[in-house]
């Protein structure tokens, strides 16, 4: 373990709380796994996260995740105090986790963790009860830093309070059948940093996921994570630690593993716009996709990146599929982020996506989809015999290479305040940030070819 000196400002150490009225501390149930136990025995040693996403890791787009390589999956964060308030009211609750259709934390969506955000020990208790048996761990949100959090004080709007941080994860630690872990954002500095993760851990976080972005790091602002600061938590602490920020391609993924010495990478926007982000290239991951488009076997980097449009369709029959209800805004929030790159030059489907609305939806972004689906095919099958080389073309100033528009692939551009200054590596990795509004649908477009008449 590295030893790292403390900062004057940190907060002290903090004893366990001492016990409340409400909430009896008999200490965490001997048969609990800890640490590397619970991660190995439990989990199955997952290095491929995806990581909790609001409306966009819902149980379809988990199950498609796995079939693409994910090895563990977070739900969406779920707000304790209103969990609690939906209490008594018959499928209220069902918008957070539906657990009247039993589909979701089935065995078909393990391992899963489940997130929540609080600022209130017993509401935390009382909703991550409800839910324990459901799933394989409770986490919770420590780096949200949008404002409804600020106006909520919740995630990352909790940072100065470490009091009250280590009363919600005790409680759990003490009370429920299942781990608790914690996702955080980093501090200006290392120093304080470490002494936040070590704080965490002893309050009973039996696995830490370390964002490498700071509080004020998000939307334009969001640049880049610090891989360093995540590689001062790990060597800090002895749970295993998931590191978050930075990752846009396959090969990205063993580049981070490596330089921060994380157990296991997690992923958020470079998941969403490739679903398929932790599978190698050529990786037979769905035998019925292969053989629809000869462009999949064609290799245009380490990563695998299917036909976007197969995809879109693939998570459409898992939505239909499901008796559990998708939010029609998750649909729509993954199907403008998955056909991304052809959506600026295919602005009538575009525009079809854009009006969908009321029942029917689903059926009528089928058919949207598979329309994309045949023009991609056909500018896929126009390209075969060309170089691969010919049908990359590299952004200028970052080198990232963009991929055919009919390929799923990150989405990436250079924040403002990185354009100057900046070592070429680093310009590099500031292009890591797809756009922070893209989930709600609201897109703005890179330049890309138009469509030749
Ligand atoms: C659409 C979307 C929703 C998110 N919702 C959550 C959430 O519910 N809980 C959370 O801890 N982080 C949430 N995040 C943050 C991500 O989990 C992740 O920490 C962040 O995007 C950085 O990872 P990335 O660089 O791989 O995108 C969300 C991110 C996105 C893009």
């Amino acid at each position: 373990m590295a030893t790292v000196a403390v900062e004057s400002e940190a907060p002290p150490i903090l004893p366990p709380p001492p016990a409340s009225p409400q909430i009896s501390r008999p200490g965490p149930s001997p048969q609990k796994l800890q640490g590397y136990d619970f991660y190995r025995a439990v989990l199955g040693s997952p290095k491929y996260v995806v990581a909790p996403m609001v409306d966009q890791s819902e149980l379809p787009w988990r199950i498609l995740a796995r079939r693409y390589g994910a090895q563990l999956v977070y739900t969406p964060m779920i707000n304790a105090k209103m969990f609690c308030l939906n209490k008594g009211k018959k499928g209220h609750r069902d918008k957070y986790f539906d657990l009247s259709h039993g589909e979701e934390g089935g065995q078909a969506d393990r391992p899963l963790i489940i997130q929540f955000c609080a600022n209130d020990p017993e509401q935390l208790l009382e909703s991550a009860r409800a839910l324990q048996d459901h799933c394989d761990a409770i986490d919770l949100n420590l780096g949200c830093p949008q404002e409804i959090a600020r106006s909520g004080h919740y995630g990352a709007f909790l940072m100065e309070d470490w009091d009250l941080i280590y009363k919600l994860i005790n409680v759990l630690h003490r009370e429920l059948k299942v781990p608790v872990t914690a996702k955080f954002r980093v501090f200006p500095t290392i120093e304080k940093t470490v002494e936040y993760a070590r704080m965490l851990e002893r309050a009973g976080a039996q696995i830490l996921t370390c964002h490498g972005r700071l509080r004020e790091q998000r939307g334009q602002n969001s640049g880049l994570a610090d891989w360093v600061k995540i590689r001062a938590v790990k060597e800090a602490v002895s749970v295993p630690v998931f590191a978050n920020g930075n990752v846009l391609y396959h090969a990205d993924i063993e580049r981070c593993l490596a330089e921060t010495g994380a157990d296991a990478v997690m992923s958020a926007e470079g998941q969403l716009y490739n679903p398929a982000l932790f599978a190698p290239a050529g990786t037979s991951v769905n035998a019925d996709l292969e053989p629809l488009v000869s462009e999949t076997k064609r290799t245009f980097d380490a990563g695998l990146h299917l036909p976007h449009a197969d995809l879109a369709l693939e998570y459409l029959e898992i939505v239909q599929g499901l008796k559990t209800p998708t939010s029609l805004s998750a649909v729509k929030g993954h199907l403008f982020k998955l056909l991304r790159p052809a959506l600026a030059r295919e602005t009538d489907l575009r525009d079809e996506l854009s009006k969908i609305r009321g029942p029917r939806s689903v059926e009528r972004y089928v058919e949207v989809v598979r329309e994309m689906k045949l023009r991609m095919d056909r500018d896929a099958k126009d390209a075969e015999g060309r170089p691969t080389e010919e049908l990359i073309r590299l952004e200028p100033t970052t080198g990232l290479k963009i991929l055919p528009h009919w390929l799923a692939q990150p989405y990436f551009r250079i924040p403002s305040s990185t354009t100057k200054n900046t070592s070429e590596t680093e310009t590099k990795r500031c292009y890591a940030r797809p756009l922070s509004k893209a989930h709600q649908g609201d897109l703005q477009f890179l330049p890309s070819p138009a469509r030749p008449a």
